[in-house]
């Protein structure tokens, strides 16, 4: 039976830290804000909104929602994306993805200036990430499911690890994570044969599918640490992951529940970026 890791305790040291870091920006009569931009109404895109309002409540950072209407034109949409980009109270922007089919990313992820682009929309960033350049964003998730394996010393050098999923918001960046760290990967998704023998194999299973209690003690190689970065809210408001917890503790030796796990810490990541990018901004203009 292994042991459930919980987020809470890497987010509460991450929000004390980023809480400390803006009330010493606020001295120097800066606001750091977050602009949240949304396009339709997702569950999972609602469920992290709710969070990331209450953690920059905590952090002491402004944050605001522009919601955008699901049948939006390809044009309006890169008007009101300009419009934010071009506000100076706004320091961070984070676009909820996926977005609809009738906006094509490759005509948009340049509009977000990368010192804004706090989740690594903005190709220049997400290069960075490739590249091991620790100097841009990268995306929130991927770096909170690393903060969660780095306060719980699991030892990622020449490690088996497999992520599940490969969107740019969480399984590319976390692969590249990963193999900054040393570690062996595999990225799997969904034209992969035999999924359980790979995953099986891993040390470390990374699942991001979005696919409710997909991955089962069968997926499962006794000993391995199992990150469920799954974030699955049905109709009643209930939040799952990606793995049947109940069922991979029996082998895992450590495990992350959902919720209570990644998501937490994803927040806190992102508090820390809008400071990151407050502070890039100013020193730019000369103010800090
Ligand atoms: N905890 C947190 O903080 C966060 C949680 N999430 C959650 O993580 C999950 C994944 O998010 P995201 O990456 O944005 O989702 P996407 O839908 O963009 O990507 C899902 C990936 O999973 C793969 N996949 C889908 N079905 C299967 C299957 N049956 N077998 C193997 N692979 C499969 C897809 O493969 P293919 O490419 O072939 O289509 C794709 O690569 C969601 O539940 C989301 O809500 C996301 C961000 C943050
Ligand atoms: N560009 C982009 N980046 C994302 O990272 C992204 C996205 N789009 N679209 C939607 C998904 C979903 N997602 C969530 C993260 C945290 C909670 C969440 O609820 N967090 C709680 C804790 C939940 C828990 O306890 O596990 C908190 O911070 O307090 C929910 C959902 C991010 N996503």
């Amino acid at each position: 039976m292994g042991d459930l890791i919980k987020g809470k305790d890497v987010a509460n040291v991450i929000t004390q830290e980023v809480k400390e870091a803006a009330e010493k920006i606020k001295q120097k009569g800066i606001n750091p804000k977050l602009m949240i931009v949304r396009v339709g109404e997702r569950e999972d895109d609602l469920a992290y909104e709710r969070a990331a309002l209450k953690r920059m409540e905590s952090c002491n950072i402004l944050c605001e929602v522009l919601k955008l209407p699901i049948d939006i034109s390809q044009e309006n949409f890169i008007l009101a994306l300009k419009k934010v980009n071009d506000d100076e109270s706004v320091h961070g922007i984070l676009l909820f993805r996926p977005l609809p089919k009738q906006i094509n990313e490759d005509d948009v992820k340049f509009i977000i200036r990368p010192e804004k682009d706090i989740d690594c929309f903005n190709p220049i960033n997400a290069a960075k990430v490739y590249e091991g350049d620790e100097t841009g964003f990268p995306p929130c998730t991927p770096l909170a499911a690393m903060e969660i394996l780095k306060y719980n010393k699991v030892n990622l050098k020449g490690s088996n690890s497999v992520v599940l999923g490969r969107s740019m918001v969480v399984g590319k960046p976390m692969a590249m994570l990963l193999l900054k760290e040393d570690a062996t990967v595999t990225v799997c998704h969904s034209k992969t044969k035999n999924l359980s023998d790979v995953t099986r194999n891993a040390d470390i299973l990374i699942a991001a599918v979005g696919k409710s209690q997909m991955v089962d003690g069968n997926f499962v190689k006794d000993g391995a640490v199992v990150i469920d970065v799954g974030i699955n809210v049905d109709e009643e408001g209930t939040m799952t992951g990606d793995v049947k917890t109940d069922e991979c503790i029996d082998k895992a030796s450590l495990i992350t529940p959902v919720p209570g796990g990644v998501g937490s810490v994803t927040t806190a990541i992102l508090a820390k970026h809008v400071i990151k990018a407050c502070k890039l901004l100013n020193k730019q203009e000369g103010v800090l």
